[in-house]
């Protein structure tokens, strides 16, 4: 690696490039995102005091100095420092930037808001966050994010009830389902799933961002948006686990790393829902975050909050669906897993390296479902790629198992397109990348060659 942070000559996105969309976050969307986190905090003063008196008003005037100081340390693009709250992820951060450092010759700028890789300094925004709040006990416990995700929960009701409702129809007719029907059930959820990813908090710099029409109704309209779509393999791993076809015992397990709580949430489970109960999975396994996360990132505690609100809806399916997924991990059909790894900037074919206990996790799974943009952005490693290179050579050796990323496009990177695909849609909606309007279903195979 270069200074210039260039693999193969492709180089890492960076808010060196003034006028990006790097450039903009870090300038105009991360500053607002900061300044809504002091907000948040400081209307929870008078709950801090309830419960900790005089030491809870404290924590938070400290924890607010702290993150003051971040914003401007941000907005004057001074070096990025290492943390201090000596977390067990602290000492993988604090290697991490003396890495980076080491890449800049003693002459040459320091390791900087604007001037380093985009991924690893808004990853780093967050841990920092997350650091201003440790070192304030008695408030260390608060998810500065969580408002913003139970009533992006809230203002999706009548969607989850759509949603709900169908999978309690799908779930009673399973069993004279044809197989193309399977199929095209299947289709729908993953679909479903998709679109929910539109629904995150970050992008929208924490605006309300939620689904307020049913979900199923307008996928057809949404179908001319997919830029990519491989659902077919995705379908086809799928169904060559089933032990009629493979001879194998039934124990299809899906992975699911998830990416934001609200709407999308509630879409990822009713997809596993239906892996589940239509025989395609004998396990899920979740991946969630073990510290709140670009604004609407699930935790544990999103996790099992949202199971619970859903099966205590005063809404006859919801609450059905709802008792239904706590049962399945009540038998351990389904997981919730997080590890520390989700929360650093790594790109993904890092992994092996980084979380030598991770990978050989995902490695057993059959088929591995990445959810969101940021997760797209670490398996592609946030690089300014042609637009027409591989999916697999962009991935850069990273496949625990067959693998498809579910992304609908917030950031300005992009791979597998065919040629001529990406400058047309450049020329006619500049925004395209960013805009959350188009999506791509992507996967790859460790045995894919290209
Ligand atoms: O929730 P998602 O789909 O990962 O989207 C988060 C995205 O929003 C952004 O904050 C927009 O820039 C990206 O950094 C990130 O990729
Ligand atoms: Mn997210």
């Amino acid at each position: 690696m270069a200074a210039d942070y260039t693999v193969h000559g492709v180089p890492s996105l960076s808010a060196k490039v003034v006028g990006s969309f790097a450039y903009l976050t870090i300038k105009d969307r991360l500053p607002t995102i900061l300044t809504k986190v002091i907000d948040t905090i400081h209307r929870n003063k008078n709950k801090f005091f309830e419960e900790y008196g005089e030491k809870g008003i404290e924590a938070e005037k400290q924890a607010i100095s702290l993150l003051s100081k971040l914003r401007n340390e941000l907005q004057t693009d001074k070096p990025i420092l290492a943390l201090t709250d000596g977390r067990e992820d602290a000492e993988s951060w604090n290697q991490y930037l003396q890495r980076h450092q080491g890449l800049h010759g003693p002459d040459e700028e320091s390791v900087s808001w604007f001037k380093s890789p985009w991924l690893y300094v808004e990853c780093y925004m967050y841990r920092r966050i997350q650091e201003a709040i440790w070192l304030n006990p008695p408030i260390n416990d608060f998810d500065v994010f969580n408002e913003g995700k139970t009533k992006s929960y809230f203002e999706s009701q009548r969607a989850i009830m759509a949603l709900c409702t169908h999978l309690e129809g799908v779930n009673k007719s399973m069993k004279e389902l044809s197989d193309s029907e399977l199929q095209d059930n299947f289709n729908k959820l993953l679909l479903v799933s998709l679109w929910g990813n539109k629904c995150d908090l970050s992008i929208s710099a924490g605006q309300e961002n939620s689904q307020k029409a049913s979900p199923l109704e307008s996928l057809d309209s949404l179908q001319p948006f997919i830029l990519v779509d491989d659902s077919k393999s995705v379908w086809l791993t799928l169904s060559a686990q089933r032990p009629a076809q493979s001879g194998k015992e039934p124990a299809a397990r899906v992975d699911i790393v998830l990416d934001n709580a609200g709407f999308e949430l509630v879409t990822d489970l009713a997809l596993a829902d239906f892996l589940v109960s239509s025989g395609q999975a004998q396990e899920i396994h979740f991946h969630g975050k073990s510290i709140p996360w670009f604004v609407s990132d699930v935790t544990a505690q999103d996790f099992h909050w949202t199971m619970k609100q859903t099966a205590a809806a005063n809404h006859r399916w919801m609450s059905k669906v709802g008792f239904q997924w706590m049962t399945y991990m009540k038998k351990g059909v389904w997981s919730y897993h997080d590890h520390p790894f989700w929360t650093q900037p790594h790109e993904f074919c890092d992994m092996a390296a980084e979380a030598p206990d991770l990978y050989p996790t995902l490695q057993k799974a059959d088929l591995v479902l990445f959810k969101g943009d940021l997760n797209y952005r670490k398996l592609v490693g946030d690089r300014d790629w042609d637009f027409t290179a591989g999916f697999h050579t962009a991935l850069r050796g990273f496949g625990p198992a067959p693998l498809c990323s579910l992304r609908t496009l917030k950031a300005n990177v992009q791979v597998g397109l065919q040629i001529g695909q990406g400058e047309k849609l450049t020329s006619q909606e500049p925004d395209w990348m960013t805009s959350g309007k188009y999506a791509v279903i992507q996967f790859d195979s460790p045995k894919s060659e290209q």
